[in-house]
């Protein structure tokens, strides 16, 4: 399966307009409540609806498989005709506003491209793996989202497509605030054994970038999830303080923090979910080869490696944990002893 790198990011390149577009205009109806409560969007519909029938272009029909987030259950009820009828017209804005020769899109091929996200995905074959929205909640604030995009071969990451419309170009980790000035958008991307890019969503050309070098976490600073709801903040502040991290947690939306880690914005990502939830490959994917082809090292709290190839969901022990390679060994021994102290923590 031959797709460039080229046309996949100036494909999610040109969704940054109907997101921000989006963004901006949202009206409350346009935001619904799932069966598990997290708010879905027209964008988070449009997204997807954008993102399949560009794949599906791209790609042979034959051996096509999407794992993506969401589907049309809801959009199919009664009642959900305005909402159909507009992420339909927001779908075909920008498929005619980018440059691609799609004739216009019904509402039913709209229906029918978001299901194409239902794959099973696993360890056989490839399967690409889509999070139109990544950190809904983040959009919804205005602060910071992601729309991540993967391929998995054979149950192995072996490429990702991080779009973050609204994460500046300078670090967000305290240096270099004055370059890029202050330029907003970000594309990484990243190819099994080719290292990670990161360009500016207007297309400009992309630069390489590489995991903060800091061994002394007296000097390293940490991303956890905005909302408290996803992560376990107490948590991660018990760990940090365990490993001598010295600055508060910075607090960002969305695979956005996979993004920053990966160019040396800050050193360590901490993801403790509370009890019962479950992490879904769509969510890690991108960010994941994003960070590990910059050189960082991405695993659940027992130490072992992000497994993509059981099927939507990951099989994990509970915890994801980011950071460089000098770093991994002690703040792994932090977090088992943080849990050992608090097993209840989890
Ligand atoms: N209860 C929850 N616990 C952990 N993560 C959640 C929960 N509900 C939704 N998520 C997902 O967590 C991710 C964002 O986490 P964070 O921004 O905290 O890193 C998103 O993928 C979000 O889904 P979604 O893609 O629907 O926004
Ligand atoms: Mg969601
Ligand atoms: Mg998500
Ligand atoms: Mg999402």
């Amino acid at each position: 399966m031959i797709v460039s790198m080229c046309n996949l990011s100036s494909s999610l390149g040109s969704l940054n307009s109907f997101r921000l577009k989006v963004q901006k205009a949202l009206l409350q109806s346009d935001v619904q409540s799932k069966s598990d409560k997290s708010p879905v969007t027209v964008a988070d519909y449009g997204s997807q609806a954008v993102v399949s029938f560009i794949l599906q272009r791209e790609l042979p029909s034959e051996s096509f498989s999407l794992v993506a987030e969401e589907d049309s259950g809801d959009l199919r009820k009664d009642g959900a005709q305005e909402t159909l009828a507009r992420i339909t017209e927001l779908v075909n804005d920008t498929l005619t506003s980018d440059g691609t020769c799609i004739s216009r899109v019904s509402e039913e091929d709209v229906l029918t491209a978001i299901d194409s996200g239902k794959s099973e995905g696993g360890s056989n074959g490839q399967h690409w793996v889509l999070d139109p929205i990544d950190g809904t909640k983040g959009f919804l604030r205005g602060d910071q989202y992601a729309i991540a995009l993967a391929l998995l071969d054979e149950g192995k990451v072996v490429l990702g497509v991080l779009a973050c419309p609204n994460l500046p170009l300078a670090s967000i980790g305290g240096q270099d605030q004055h370059s890029l000035h202050n330029q907003i958008g970000c594309l990484f991307s990243a190819k099994i054994g080719e290292g990670t890019d990161m360009q500016p969503l207007d297309g400009s050309s992309p630069i390489k970038v590489h995991v903060s070098a800091i061994e002394n976490p007296e000097e390293a600073s940490f991303f956890e999830s905005f909302e408290a709801a996803h992560s376990k903040h107490d948590l991660s502040s018990s760990i940090a303080k365990k490993l001598g991290v010295k600055a508060p947690p910075v607090r960002i939306d969305s695979q956005a923090k996979y993004g920053a880690l990966s160019r040396g914005d800050g050193a360590i990502y901490l993801r403790f979910p509370h009890k019962g939830y479950r992490e879904k490959i769509w969510d890690h994917a991108a960010g994941c080869i994003v960070v590990t082809e910059a050189g960082g090292e991405v695993s659940d709290a027992a130490g072992n490696p992000l497994d993509f190839s059981k099927g939507r969901y990951l099989d994990l022990e509970t915890g994801i944990i980011v950071t460089n390679k000098k770093l991994m060994p002690s703040l792994l021994k932090a977090v088992r002893e943080c849990l050992d102290e608090k097993p209840s923590s989890l």
